[in-house]
């Protein structure tokens, strides 16, 4: 997961134990969650629900507060969101070993590395795929092809501009778990949907009441398209909003990005994108009247990629966030202080936020 940083709205600025002592007449801490696609806004609700069946005091509501059993969508469409993750994982590599001009130790691996490709790029191609047990072994084989294997531990480094492997692949891609994923009785753990991506069209609303305190968050898809409606997302929204209530947006930003060059603007990353993102949610009226949370999540992930030497000189894009032996430590020997390069990336963020004057000096950042 990650960390937070927030700037704090006057009238929300009140400590926990102001915070204990209106709960009775208190309103709704209400959270328009956004960010680009894939930061991970599902993720945090899955966990949230999962958060709730272990914990007493962790409640998931319908709309009238009344406590809900998570009534989970059909086994069979997770069954199907997960098997075309590791499908498209398969095409990405397919992809990837041919930009490289590696070769399979096995034909039947290329033939195979084709077939994976056309089903692909077919609209409807993966549900046609007949999930034998001929298709399961061929699988298998082809994933432990020296050329696969060559490739992964190249997996920080896969890069191709349209098609990016989901952070949360590595959970799918043992030999083990992708013969449990495809055989006949595969019924998806919690862990499983956790790592899945099923990226959320328009968005949803969920909400929970957490020792006591009442949070409701829509969780806006942060695909192109949907970003494009974010604007009126944000209009119905506030339009919603009841006397006592608190209002926040909460930015979630993928940390794991920041080496992740733009498809159109390779000078920039994603991460640089979801700064300028954030200004121009700034910039809508609705979110002066609004805290801000800027959740900084995938925190596993940058360190894996700041750890992983082929990644070393990517540290460029942080250059102008890091003081100079820092900087320069660590492209010479790799090694690093964590939380200096997590200010790093919180650093971007409130550089724009104080660049765009949307900062006040009530702000905090942990
Ligand atoms: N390693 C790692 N993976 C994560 C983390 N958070 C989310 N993921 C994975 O990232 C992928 C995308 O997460 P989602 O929660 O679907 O992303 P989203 O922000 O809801 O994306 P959209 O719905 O498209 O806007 C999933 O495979 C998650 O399992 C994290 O902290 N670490
Ligand atoms: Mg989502």
């Amino acid at each position: 997961m990650g960390q937070l940083c927030g700037r704090n709205e006057r009238k929300n600025n009140r400590s926990p134990d102001d915070r204990n002592g209106h709960k009775t007449n208190a309103g709704i801490s209400r959270f328009f969650m956004t960010g680009m696609g894939s930061a991970g806004k599902s993720t945090i609700i899955r966990q949230l629900q999962l958060l709730c069946q272990q914990n007493k005091d962790y409640k998931l509501c319908n709309s009238d507060w009344s406590e809900m059993t998570l009534t989970d969508i059909d086994k069979c469409v997770w069954v199907n969101t997960i098997r075309r993750n590791v499908l498209d994982c398969f095409d990405i590599f397919a992809k990837q070993i041919q930009q490289n001009n590696m070769t399979y130790s096995d034909s039947d691996n290329t033939k195979f590395a084709l077939r994976i490709e056309q089903l692909c790029d077919e609209e409807n191609g993966i549900d046609d795929i007949d999930i034998d047990e001929d298709f399961q072994k061929s699988m298998i084989k082809y994933f432990e092809d020296q050329a696969v294997k060559d490739l992964l531990k190249k997996w920080n480094k896969i890069d191709l501009p349209h098609k990016k492997l989901f952070d949360g692949a590595h959970h799918f891609l043992t030999s083990d778990k992708i013969s449990e994923v495809f055989s006949q009785n595969y019924d998806p753990t919690d862990t499983d949907k956790i790592h899945c991506r099923k990226p959320t069209m328009k968005k949803d609303k969920y909400r929970f009441i957490l020792n006591g305190t009442k949070i409701e968050i829509d969780d806006v898809g942060g695909q192109k398209s949907e970003l494009m409606r974010v604007s009126d997302y944000l209009h119905h929204w506030s339009f919603d909003t009841q006397e006592n209530d608190q209002n926040f947006i909460l930015l979630v930003v993928s940390m794991s990005d920041y080496n992740v060059p733009h498809a159109e603007y390779p000078k920039y990353t994603l991460l640089d994108e979801s700064s300028e993102y954030m200004k121009l949610l700034l910039n809508n009226g609705i979110a002066d009247k609004c805290g801000l949370l800027i959740f900084f999540n995938k925190k596993d992930r940058f360190k894996e990629k700041l750890a992983d030497e082929q990644c070393r000189d990517d540290i460029h894009y942080l250059k102008d966030y890091l003081a100079r032996e820092a900087y320069q430590d660590y492209q010479t020997s790799g090694k690093f202080n964590e939380n200096v390069m997590n200010h790093a990336i919180t650093a971007k963020f409130l550089d724009k936020l104080y660049s765009s004057q949307k900062v006040d000096k009530r702000n905090y950042c942990r």
